[in-house]
């Protein structure tokens, strides 16, 4: 299928979630990510999230990585240029939720994209090949671009992966690892 379509099949398949199926597959992918290869590092990139839209509940994962000292950084979407503001995440930063329904900070000490070393990647389908898509504007091909290349980059879905989207571009940038309450994808070692 390509991405117009996986949109709006997984808009779909989204909606029809209930509560417990988001809390319940959000903990399953929280206790499998232990078993993935990226807690030697020290800054962690995670998205809030949009609680409306049905995404990964992320919030098990923050727990994890502020119980294993982390430098955990979210950030803020600027609709207008397209472009991710990353700040670091303590216990003065003041989180608000934004018109488009996602919880951001309101500012902070910044992080250049350069140092980041793992990236949580929200998507709303992803293939066997790795690549993803989200909802269409582009912010993380963006944001991962200017990251450092070695970059560890783990998409959480509560679904399995599709066969192939066919529509991919040069702009794409693949990840790594996708991590659901079921498996884990390690895409370096197919
Ligand atoms: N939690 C979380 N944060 C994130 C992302 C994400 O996917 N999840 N993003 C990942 O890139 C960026 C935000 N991207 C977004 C893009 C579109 C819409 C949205 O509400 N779109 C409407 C259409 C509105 C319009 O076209 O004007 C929709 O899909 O219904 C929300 C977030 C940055 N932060
Ligand atoms: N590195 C980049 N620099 C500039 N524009 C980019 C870059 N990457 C993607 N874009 C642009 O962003 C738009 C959306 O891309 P795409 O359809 O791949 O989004 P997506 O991966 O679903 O969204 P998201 O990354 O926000 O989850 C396209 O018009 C694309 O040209």
């Amino acid at each position: 299928m390509n991405k117009k379509e996986l949109r709006l099949k997984y808009k779909d398949l989204r909606e029809k979630l209930t509560a417990e199926e988001v809390e319940e597959g959000s903990i399953a992918i929280g206790n499998q990510l232990i078993n993935l290869p990226i807690w030697k590092y020290s800054y962690y990139h995670l998205f809030l999230s949009i609680a409306e839209k049905k995404e990964v509940d992320t919030q098990m994962i923050l727990h994890i990585l502020q119980g294993k000292d982390k430098h955990v950084v979210v950030s803020k979407a600027d609709f207008e240029t397209g472009n991710l503001q990353n700040f670091l995440l303590t216990d003065a930063t003041v989180i608000r939720t934004n018109t488009w329904g996602i919880p951001e900070p309101v500012d902070g000490i910044e992080i250049p994209a350069e140092k980041m070393e793992v990236v949580f990647v929200p998507l709303l389908a992803f293939d066997t090949h790795g690549n993803r898509i989200g909802y269409g504007k582009g912010f993380y091909d963006r944001f991962l671009s200017q990251c450092k290349t070695d970059v560890v980059k783990v998409g959480l879905s509560l679904f399995e992966a599709e066969k192939q989207i066919l529509d991919v571009n040069a702009l794409d940038v693949p990840l790594d690892f996708c991590v659901t309450p079921e498996k884990i994808y390690d895409f370096k070692n197919l």
